[in-house]
């Protein structure tokens, strides 16, 4: 269903930076799949290649056997690719029930609102009416970001670090809603994600470092890998190496 061949991504800010190299990946209907790895690794950047935010440097993007590699964020997410950004953006002039009919608008199931709200931990009574600004917190607003994913009926859906600024308690519901739309649509999912729970709902995980893929398998045997903390990044990545490092104070 989505096909990730060679892909490379280079950036210009001054200098050439490699951010990805050669990624292949093949991602399957109805499937969850976690992203995982280091720090920098390139995880979100590649999530932001799949949806058209950075265009590949090389290589090809396929959804359902069509080529989508040129394609704009506004025609991916028409063919049914979603997704909720580490740090979401704020709409001024909308309000959250406004912000979730209008991504509600292409789904042809009949969806209550207040439903996906609480989903996601909040209560629909408090936030229907808000504005969907600058005076929500962020964990309200990614909360919200991701309900919007949650309303459409989406091929892919991609969700950034959803952990993140989210309390322990909504985590739990939110770890649940993912299993539940797995379980209810066709969707496959891609979360990137640190956090052992959401790995643990994954089908296979994909561990990205230094740009590449450097393991894709079931969850016992990266999970294992991890925990035993090999390969972090390479093998210079030790305390000391660096002999004529900057010093400050
Ligand atoms: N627009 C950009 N210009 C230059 N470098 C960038 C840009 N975006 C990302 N990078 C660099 O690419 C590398 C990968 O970044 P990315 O955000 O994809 O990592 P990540 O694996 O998602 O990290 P994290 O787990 O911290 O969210 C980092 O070294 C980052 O500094």
């Amino acid at each position: 269903m989505l096909e990730i061949q060679g892909v490379s991504l280079t950036m210009d800010e001054g200098q050439t930076v490699e951010i990805l190299r050669n990624i292949n990946l093949r991602l399957a209907e109805k499937k969850i799949y976690v992203i995982t790895g280091p720090n920098g690794g390139g995880k979100s950047s590649l999530a932001k290649v799949i949806m058209g935010v950075y265009p590949p440097s090389a290589g090809k993007i396929f959804l359902d056997g069509q080529d989508i590699t040129t394609k704009t964020i506004t025609e991916r997410a028409l063919l049914g690719l979603g997704y909720a950004f580490q740090n979401p953006p704020r709409f001024k002039g909308l309000k959250v029930k406004e912000l979730i009919k209008l991504a509600a608008s292409t789904n042809p199931d009949k969806l209550n609102i207040g439903d996906l709200l609480h989903d996601v931990g909040l209560c629909a009574q408090d936030y229907l009416d808000r504005d969907a600004d600058a005076s929500l917190s962020g964990g309200e607003m990614k909360r919200i970001e991701i309900a919007t994913v949650l309303a459409r009926k989406l091929r892919v859906a991609v969700f950034d670090e959803p952990e993140a600024g989210i309390d322990l308690w909504s985590f739990q519901r939110l770890a649940e809603t993912f299993k539940f739309i797995h379980e209810k649509y066709e969707t496959t999912i891609l979360i990137i994600s640190h956090q052992e729970r959401i790995l643990d709902l994954a089908d296979e995980i994909i561990l990205i470092a230094n740009g590449e893929i450097s393991e894709q398998s079931d969850k016992d045997k990266i999970l294992n890998k991890i925990l035993k903390d090999e390969d972090c990044c390479s093998s210079q990545c030790e305390k000391g190496v660096i002999q004529d490092a900057e010093f400050a104070g």
